[in-house]
């Protein structure tokens, strides 16, 4: 059978689907993942009737960072049969200034990629990776990358830029967003399952380990939290979220770190991690006993509040708010928190619909719909390389 091949690196996963190429588009065959990298790794993959295909568990110090989860998922790969590879699709988390839309890569392209990887240096190393590999072992196959900034190129220059004198904008330093498969597909998703409010003023709230929200206006993004890079915005399963930048300076000019060292601090042991001093990982904090973890929960709901709030004011108002990604989807009590800051606009939330994690958690009287959507960047990816490799 033709299949597409999607990637999609995260912060704490590697994800991975292949789809059949049908005349409908792109048909879901097999869906997996390894996450829990460093902590508690899991390699999971099932077929599109839900058949468990692989379960394997991984000691941390064997699946203890991305590289390692791209060898065993190739590995894995390499033992399905019957399936004939015609192209690969890949998240790319940074897209920089220039590209706004998914693209075919060549050499020149992976090229320009890596120039920004210091702006995502947790994501964009294990993004070309396997592009790379692919190259070397299939040269033949292509290859499509899909920003994460794409979806968010769109908002007008007064609200992507920084206030910096112009020339830092026109060499690329603004606000560029992320997430942006994962918003595209719920922008998309709502007008299935909310065709009244998909149009109007909604805040999707990607909660992973990487987390942000976007505000969707007539189903297009008009803000959202992060910035230049994913360190904005949300705190995160290691990132802070934002902050004064008066911070940088100081550890740089007074505490003596190098700027190394501030980078490993920002992206690697700070937010939930950082906070608690225990994990970065929510479902560690929301059953551990020890204060700290409390008190990270406590930030992070915080924080996420304030940024509905910033949000609604972008949209001015609010008709709907979806939960999305790993902490999104699956936990009820980090949906409740937040729906509680969510009632100064209105949102009631439906508790006994929450808990059994219903599509609509919000009770009818609510004038805020809340909602639970399953995101999927990796579908989103599929029908943009199945468009590209199949366009004239
Ligand atoms: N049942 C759960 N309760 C709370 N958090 C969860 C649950 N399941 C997964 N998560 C969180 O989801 C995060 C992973 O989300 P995901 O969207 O896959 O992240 P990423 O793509 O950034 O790797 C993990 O950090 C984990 O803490
Ligand atoms: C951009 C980003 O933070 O992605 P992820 O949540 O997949 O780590
Ligand atoms: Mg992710």
């Amino acid at each position: 059978m033709d299949a597409i091949l999607v990637i999609n690196a995260g912060s704490s996963s590697l994800k991975f689907q292949i789809f059949e190429i049908a005349d409908t588009g792109p048909g879901r065959c097999i869906r997996g993942q390894i996450d829990g990298i460093g902590v508690r790794p899991r390699l999971v993959a099932s077929a599109a009737d839900g058949t468990v295909l692989v379960d394997r568990r991984y000691t941390p110090d064997v699946v203890d960072h991305l590289p390692a989860a791209i060898a065993e998922t190739r590995a894995w790969l390499q033992t399905l049969e019957g399936f004939t590879l015609r192209a690969i699709g890949h998240r790319v988390v940074h897209g920089g200034p220039d590209y706004a839309k998914p693209i075919l890569i060549n050499h020149d392209i992976l090229d320009t990629l890596a120039t920004f990887q210091e702006l995502a240096p947790l994501h964009q190393p294990n993004n070309l990776a396997p592009i790379r590999l692919a190259m070397e072992i299939n040269p033949e196959v292509p290859q499509v990358a899909c920003f994460d900034t794409a979806f968010h190129r769109g908002h007008a220059p007064h609200t992507d830029c920084y206030a910096l004198p112009s020339t830092y904008y026109e060499h690329g330093v603004r606000r560029y967003g992320f997430h942006g498969l994962s918003y595209e597909y719920i922008a998309e998703r709502l007008t299935e399952v909310a065709p009244g409010i998909a149009g109007g003023r909604i805040v999707v709230a990607h909660l992973g380990s990487g987390a942000s929200m976007c505000a969707l206006k007539e189903a297009r993004s008009v803000e959202t939290t992060m910035g230049f890079t994913a360190l904005d915005g949300l705190p995160m399963s290691t990132r802070p979220g934002q902050m004064d930048p008066g911070v940088v300076l100081y550890l740089i000019d007074q505490k003596g770190m190098t700027a190394a060292e501030v980078t490993d601090l920002l992206y690697g042991s700070s937010g939930l991690k950082g906070l608690s001093g225990i994990s970065g990982d929510m479902r560690d904090l929301l059953v551990s006993v020890d204060a700290r973890a409390a008190f990270a929960i406590d930030h992070f709901v915080h924080r996420c509040g304030l940024s509905v709030g910033m949000l609604a004011a972008a949209l001015g108002g609010l008709d709907a708010f979806v939960f999305t990604a790993g902490v999104g989807e699956n936990s009820a009590a980090i949906r409740a928190r937040i729906s509680e800051r969510l009632a100064w606009l209105g949102a009631e939330l439906d508790p006994v619909a929450n808990e059994e994690g219903a599509t609509l958690i919000s009770t009818q009287a609510s004038r805020v719909a809340l909602y639970v959507l399953p995101t999927d960047e990796e579908l989103m990816i599929a029908r943009h390389t199945l468009a590209l490799i199949t366009t004239p």
